[in-house]
């Protein structure tokens, strides 16, 4: 697991300490230095500023009454959300202008954990790149530095040909934020563009509009962008929408994973198998490269199941899947149901293919699982593997299943493959 992120609090009210340290100690992910007073925040940073990875700090403290202590934080380079004992909107305007994260306004635990979660975020916001299109210099630096200030990876282009370059070059990118008007290509021209490619459910476009063009921001959702920011808009804006977006796509790429996950193994599931293996198919096909299909299935199972129980089954399941997804980590590898398994191996002839698989089932074979209850248990699998493409890729995979047959015929605990058929 990662190390945990490192935060600095500083509040004077020993209540709402006590409540951000309970927060903070039930974290797996984060843990907390705290200061009662600017001096004491003084103190930490000039001893520790650089494994600060953020700061929480009240606005009012005995020694710093008025938000002195933000200024202080910043200087030390550690992004800064502010905790605040009231809201007005001439304060709301002075401390976000200092190029704060957030501010939140201290009115109970919700805002502590909302607190905690706006530096989540920026955690994760660590490892999505976005792409800010803009021919505007001012414009493209400002919105740059605003996404910065959340912790994502920032790049920039200048017209929508050179994003098309950067988004091919760059598989991190999560989020693209382009304006409309644009030498070479404008900014609904780049979102039809990238959506023959990519889907609106793994990559989000938000579209600026200016305020002279109101109906543009219709044609850039209509277009296929996911949402749209009227210019000029306030840094609390612009974040919120794209926190909003950013969460809605993680949302759906949990619920994709979950979807294509077998619950019990945490290997590929059937559907996932054949979305992906239809395609590998095809384009092996198509190249001429050769693909070999492997069906695999454990022995006597049932009798594991009989002898020692259905949660010692479960466990030889997930043991096995585990060392078949390491040996096949190259290829698609997935649990097709019940004891079976099955995996493509694009690139590999027959022989190459049989051989892998006979080396995985040696090391399964070889290396007992450990039950729940502390038995170790020998198991083994047997298996079929062919090159023979058929016609599609039930077939081929309905010929690699009768050579699993047959292993099983011929006693369990075999790969059979092409050469091995007379
Ligand atoms: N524990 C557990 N058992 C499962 C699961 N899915 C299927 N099974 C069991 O797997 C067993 C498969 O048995 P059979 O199809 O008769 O095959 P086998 O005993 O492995 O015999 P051979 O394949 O001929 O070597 C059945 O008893 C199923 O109940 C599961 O998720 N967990």
């Amino acid at each position: 697991m990662a190390a945990k992120k490192r935060i600095l609090v500083v509040e004077d009210s020993p209540l709402v300490a006590k409540v951000v340290r309970h927060v903070v100690n039930h974290d797996a992910e984060l843990e907390a230095v705290y200061a009662a007073s600017l001096a004491e925040a003084r103190t930490i940073l000039a001893a520790e500023a650089g494994q600060l990875f953020a700061a929480l700090a009240d606005l009012n403290l005995p020694d710093a009454p008025d938000g002195e202590v933000v200024d202080v934080i910043l200087d030390a380079g550690v992004p800064t959300i502010v905790l605040t004992g009231s809201y007005d909107e001439e304060r709301r305007k002075k401390i976000l202008a200092k190029g704060i994260v957030d501010y939140v306004v201290k009115e109970g635990r919700y805002s502590y954990e909302y607190a905690l979660g706006v530096v989540k975020r920026l955690v994760s916001n660590q490892s999505i790149s976005v792409l800010v299109v803009d021919d505007s210099d001012v414009s493209r630096t400002y919105i740059s530095e605003l996404l910065r200030r959340q912790g994502f990876q920032v790049l920039a282009a200048q017209n929508g040909v050179e994003a098309i370059k950067l988004l091919l070059a760059n598989d991190a990118i999560r989020l693209i934020i382009t304006d409309y008007h644009m030498p070479k290509m404008d900014g609904v021209e780049l979102v039809k563009n990238i959506r023959h490619k990519y889907e609106k459910s793994d990559l989000v476009i938000i579209g600026l509009s200016g305020q002279d063009q109101p109906s543009l921001s219709a044609k850039f959702i209509k277009n296929g962008a996911n949402d749209f920011l009227n210019k000029p808009f306030n840094y609390e804006e612009f974040t919120c929408r794209v926190r909003a977006n950013v969460e809605s796509l993680e949302l759906i790429q949990q619920i994709k994973e979950a979807a294509y996950r077998d619950y019990l193994t945490g290997a590929w599931n059937r559907r996932y198998f054949f979305e992906q293996g239809e395609a590998l198919y095809r384009e092996c096909v198509e190249t001429r490269k050769p693909l070999a299909a492997v069906v695999l299935d454990l022995d006597r199972f049932k009798a594991v199941n009989d002898e020692y129980g259905h949660e010692a089954g479960d466990q030889v399941l997930s043991v096995v899947a585990q060392q078949l997804h390491q040996g096949l980590s190259r290829f698609l590898f997935a649990r097709a149901g019940g004891e079976e398994f099955v995996a493509l191996l694009p690139g590999l002839d027959n022989d190459q293919a049989a051989s892998l698989i006979s080396r995985l089932r040696q090391m399964v074979a070889s290396q007992p699982v450990v039950l729940p209850s502390g038995e170790e248990l020998y198991v083994s699998f047997s298996a079929g593997v062919t090159n023979d493409l058929r016609d599609s890729l039930d077939h081929q995979l309905a010929l690699a299943d009768e050579y699993l047959y047959r292993a099983k015929e011929a006693g369990r605990n075999i790969v059979i493959g092409d050469d091995d058929e007379d």
